[in-house]
């Protein structure tokens, strides 16, 4: 039986913008009334997680930076599951390779402690060869919004199955929706997996449903898909 819904937020209750589409609201605040806390489940950091679940209304707790933070609903109690490792070592050899590479504006502010947020003028692949060629106990995903660097068990699988002791619920009771490679770990943990129209075909492979709308739309639609399935609506 599905109790809560963990869903990413860049991509699948958003517009390709990344505002916030009043479909995938609508749907959220329906879960949270009949019951079933929402978790938001994101790469961004624990702060702008934080403001999304307050104005949104999920009840749920919040996973951020990919993995590397969780926190309660109200973005307080944050538990990191990782640091920033060798991603200095990375960054140098990256930038020295490649000086097209830049780091995400929301490295700047010091706010991001479990992991390095690159933006996309490099490819993901190249990052995984320096890693792999200087052996660092690192792994990259690209979201389809940044590139994200962090520490081999820092991922939203693992920052799932521990918001799941807060909730006191298993991962089997809970169901994803998803729209980037960042959201597979996510879907290996969980006991439904839904992908957004316009994921990539290695998380669709792995999807129980694939909504038909894209986006927040897709959100919205993969929501109501969820509720009906299990029997709230
Ligand atoms: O921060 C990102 O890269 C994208 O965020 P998301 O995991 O909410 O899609
Ligand atoms: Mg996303």
């Amino acid at each position: 039986m599905i109790k809560a819904i963990s869903t990413d937020i860049d991509g699948t209750i958003t517009y390709p913008d990344r505002r916030l589409h009043e479909e995938a609201l609508k749907a959220i605040r329906l879960a949270e009334s009949l019951g079933v806390k929402v978790m938001l489940v994101t790469g961004n950091t624990a702060g702008f997680a934080m403001g999304a679940s307050i104005l949104i209304g999920t009840s749920g707790p919040i996973i951020a930076e990919d993995g590397g933070v969780i926190a309660d609903s109200k973005g307080d109690n944050r538990v990191y599951l990782g640091d920033m490792g060798e991603t200095a070592i990375l960054w140098s050899e990256l930038k020295k390779r490649y000086p097209q590479a830049e780091m995400s504006y929301t490295m700047k502010y010091g706010e991001r402690k479990a992991g390095l947020v690159l933006r996309r003028t490099v490819t993901v692949e190249v990052v995984r060869a320096i890693i792999e060629e200087l052996g660092l106990n690192l792994v990259a995903v690209d979201s389809g919004f940044a590139i994200h660097v962090k520490q081999p068990w820092v991922n939203k699988g693992t920052g799932i199955k521990r918001a799941c002791e807060i909730l006191g619920i298993k991962p089997s009771e809970v169901a994803h929706i998803g729209d980037g490679e960042n959201d597979l770990d996510a879907f290996s943990v969980v006991g439904y997996r839904v992908a957004v129209a316009q994921a990539p075909e290695s998380l669709k492979a792995k999807a129980d449903y694939i909504t038909k709308k894209p986006y927040g739309e897709g959100g919205a639609e993969g929501i109501l898909h969820i509720l009906e399935k299990f029997g709230y609506i």
